[in-house]
């Protein structure tokens, strides 16, 4: 199954690391297809503006509907799409959010700038056909762009044959509800820092209780929301000394 990502924005160049590496390789081996497309294109005027005052006031500038919509009618006209608009006041995207979008044929991303997109375009999109507004995170950053980057990499990673062990993207941090624990690797003495013994003494049972001693441990310290969240039976005796 192959995923077509559309984005939409005023500086492509930013989006240009998506092709690199790991993601750079699902391109290429034909895992998702990537499409950057510059919104100015869609202007007409020899400025090329592609924002304007707010109505009702306020500081900075608003997107115009128009060129966006010129613009999207653009894009999707080669299919329907779930259309994802990154803004600081959407839903929060999640592993279940990248989940559910890798099973999509195909998503198109507005990246907004200065203040958002008029939410006119959102609105009328919304009529006929999913439309996500998602926020990565309670920071405000300057422009959609990163977010894309963040939530296109999240989704292509889950993607049959990106990931070279694709068991690592069922035991992600977050798909047992708790966070990872610490890793390590040779050699078993560092700056006075040793290994710990037990992952050391091939006794698979205790390792296992002692990463997952670690993982409460660290989600009881630094997401206690995390664990007020997992379903009733998910802890045992063992589990509940944190
Ligand atoms: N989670 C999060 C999203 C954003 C974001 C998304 C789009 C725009 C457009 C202008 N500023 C933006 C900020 N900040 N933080």
């Amino acid at each position: 199954r192959r995923v077509r990502i559309d984005v939409v924005t005023i500086f492509p160049g930013y989006l240009a690391p998506l092709r690199e590496a790991l993601l750079g390789r699902a391109i290429e081996a034909g895992l998702v297809e990537l499409g950057v497309h510059d919104l100015r294109d869609w202007t007409h005027d020899v400025h090329q503006a592609v924002d304007d005052s707010p109505y009702g006031g306020g500081p900075g500038m608003v997107m115009r509907p128009q060129v966006w919509g010129e613009a999207l009618d653009a894009v999707l006209a080669a299919g329907p799409a779930r259309l994802v608009v990154p803004t600081p006041a959407g839903r929060p995207f999640t592993q279940a959010t990248a989940q559910a979008w890798a099973g999509e044929e195909r998503l198109v991303f507005a990246c907004g700038r200065y203040e958002g997109i008029d939410q006119r375009v959102v609105d009328s999109y919304a009529a006929r056909m999913p439309v996500d507004e998602v926020s990565i995170g309670d920071y405000v950053l300057v422009g959609g762009e990163v977010a894309v980057m963040v939530m296109v990499e999240a989704v292509v990673r889950l993607l049959p044959g990106v990931l070279g062990n694709p068991v690592s993207a069922q035991e992600d941090s977050f798909s047992d509800g708790l966070l990872e624990g610490p890793a390590y690797t040779r050699p078993v003495s560092w700056r006075g820092l040793d290994v710990p013994e037990v992952l050391r003494s091939g006794n698979h049972a205790a390792i296992a209780r002692w990463r997952r001693d670690r993982a409460l441990e660290r989600t009881a310290a630094r997401r206690p929301d995390l664990l007020d969240a997992l379903p009733e039976d998910a802890l045992d005796r063992a589990d509940r000394a944190f």
